[in-house]
């Protein structure tokens, strides 16, 4: 088992990553040219199929076993009233997603997917990133390796999501140290702040920036200083989906957030990720921008929690139905122009 001792071991961990089957994929493109359709016009459901055949290792993907994992982690910024909901929605929230009451318990039976929620020492808030790290280095490896062992050996498909009231400034942090820009690039209405509370987020993010100074150019530092245990449990699951070859459905802003770090350390670390959705949080659209993702659906949704994630393994459904299931030309005796 793949244990993070040290921040170096967890570096060199990121800098190593297996690539996808290409033989797989070849002739996963090569099946699909053969089918009975237009060359191309099942657009990027055509993408969809090679990507899960590169990951999966096989030319014709299976939608079986498909895990999706929340993560749920509380913030100390909260103080600084960045959020319309009060910190202790996380928690509830958590016995709601036990109770089988959010939207992900909804989305994800629907998409036939088995969910798993993974609280970070929920009952103990990162330190206020404004003023201190958010976690201390052991803090932060312990929160990476629970999202890394939370990754199923044997899965077709992870999808990746979270809860944490406060979150979305922390993500907006994140996304400021990685990419450039102030916290008024970044941040966004989140749960629904009024414009005060859009200012107070803006401000906690620049008072983050200049609290970590120059430590924020390490990605795993900037994670670590003004990111949150869920956060990093993401990034430590989406590691290990890579490491595994399991293909992974990446949610909104947040998640992007966990996403932007590996792809800051590693130029090819998202290779196996495809982004399920655009989520309305401003700061999303930027960031899968920046890491050249072009998102699944566009559903002006931004609850968090997997929810876009689930929806997106609808559609990776039908790519796969259509890859699998269709005749080619010669099965059918269609002529193929
Ligand atoms: C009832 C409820 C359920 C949620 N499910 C996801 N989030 C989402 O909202 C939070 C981030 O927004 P902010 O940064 O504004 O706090 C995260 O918990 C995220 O998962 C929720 C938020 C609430 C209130
Ligand atoms: O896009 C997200 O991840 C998001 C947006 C708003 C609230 N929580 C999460």
């Amino acid at each position: 088992m793949t244990q993070f001792k040290t921040i170096e071991r967890l570096r060199d961990a990121c800098l190593s990553l297996p690539a996808g089957d290409e033989d797989a994929a070849q002739q996963a493109a090569a099946r699909q040219n053969t089918l009975t359709k237009p060359p191309g016009s099942l657009g990027r459901l055509e993408q969809a199929a090679i990507f899960l055949a590169r990951w999966q290792g096989r030319h014709l993907p299976r939608l079986e076993t498909l895990h999706v994992l929340v993560f749920a982690g509380s913030h100390g910024v909260t103080a600084r009233g960045v959020s319309a909901f009060p910190a202790e929605v996380t928690a509830q929230m958590v016995a709601n997603f036990s109770a089988g009451g959010a939207a992900v318990n909804q989305l994800a039976r629907q998409a036939g997917a088995t969910l798993t929620v993974t609280p970070l020492d929920i009952e103990r808030p990162t330190a206020d990133f404004t003023q201190a790290p958010a976690m201390t280095e052991a803090e932060f490896l312990a929160a990476v390796q629970t999202g890394y062992d939370a990754v199923p050996e044997q899965a077709n498909l992870v999808a990746l999501g979270e809860m944490g009231i406060g979150n979305t400034t922390a993500a907006a942090a994140v996304a400021a140290a990685l990419l450039g820009g102030r916290g008024a690039d970044w941040v966004g209405r989140g749960t629904g702040v009024d414009d005060a509370g859009l200012t107070r987020k803006a401000e906690a993010v620049d008072a983050g920036l200049a609290c970590h100074g120059t430590m924020l150019s390490d990605p795993l530092a900037a994670l670590r200083c003004v990111g949150g245990r869920e956060i990093a449990a993401m990034f430590g699951a989406l590691l290990a989906a890579r490491r595994k070859r399991i293909p992974v459905l990446l949610d909104g802003f947040v998640c992007g957030a966990a996403a932007a770090t590996l792809a800051s350390l590693n130029g090819a670390g998202l290779a196996h990720a495809l982004a399920a959705h655009v989520s309305a949080e401003p700061g999303h659209r930027k960031l899968l921008a920046a890491l050249g993702m072009v998102p699944l659906l566009d559903l002006d949704m931004r609850l968090g929690e997997a929810s876009g994630a689930c929806l997106a393994i609808n559609v990776l459904r039908g790519a796969v139905a259509c890859h699998n299931g269709m005749a080619t030309f010669a099965e059918a005796g269609v002529s193929d122009g």
